[in-house]
């Protein structure tokens, strides 16, 4: 057995933190071991023109073809079709640029290695009866996440996984990966960057 705790803060700007909080109440002394995800769907202007950053030249388990292993070649995560993947050990913030929103979402995570990147896209969108057929347009699923190696708790042990969101105002400038950059500079006006 287990017990299951979740914090929810709202900051002043809008942020939104989350805190799970997972303890091991077994009495016969037994382990226990779990997989995790923060499922988080962002709502985007268009699923063909965003990007994601932050992910690139890393590792992922394709969902779709039997968690084969591959190596991110992009570099940024664009949406042409399905797209399914457990991004492995993955660094604490990733952006999800959206140009003609002039929005950035930043995901924030500690505790939690993995990043699941997910949109269905037309045909399992259709298939799916809790999902309207073009909802797959508008939004894209990122999710921080702990999936290749279980967490594993002894009784009376803790474990706690954060996930921290906060959408900034911006531009996106070509080539700029650095997801920290992106919130520095969303102020900073256009033509001001080289
Ligand atoms: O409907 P949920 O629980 O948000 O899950 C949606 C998706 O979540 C992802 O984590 C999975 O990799 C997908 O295969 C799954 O379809």
């Amino acid at each position: 057995s287990f017990e299951y705790r979740l914090r929810v803060a709202l900051g002043p700007g809008g942020d939104l933190m989350l805190t799970s909080r997972i303890r091991n109440t077994n009495a016969d002394g037994k382990p226990f071991s779990f997989t995790f995800a923060y499922h988080t769907y962002f709502s985007i202007s268009d699923i063909s023109e965003i990007r994601v950053e932050g992910l690139e030249t890393l590792d992922y388990l394709d969902n779709l073809q039997d968690r084969a292993r591959f190596t991110e070649q992009g570099d940024a995560i664009v949406f042409e079709s399905e797209l399914d993947r457990i991004y492995l050990g993955t660094p604490s913030k990733i952006a999800i640029i959206d140009h003609e929103k002039k929005r950035t979402f930043v995901v924030r995570k500690g505790g939690l290695p993995d990043a699941v990147v997910w949109n269905p896209w037309d045909k399992k969108a259709k298939a799916m009866a809790d999902f309207g057929d073009d909802e797959y347009k508008r939004m894209v699923c990122v999710e921080a996440a702990a999936i290749e190696k279980a967490i594993t708790l002894k009784p009376g042990e803790e474990w706690t996984g954060k996930l921290e969101l906060s959408a900034v105002p911006s531009s996106y400038y070509s080539g700029q990966l650095d997801p920290d950059r992106v919130i520095q500079d969303s102020v900073v006006p256009e033509d001001s960057v080289s």
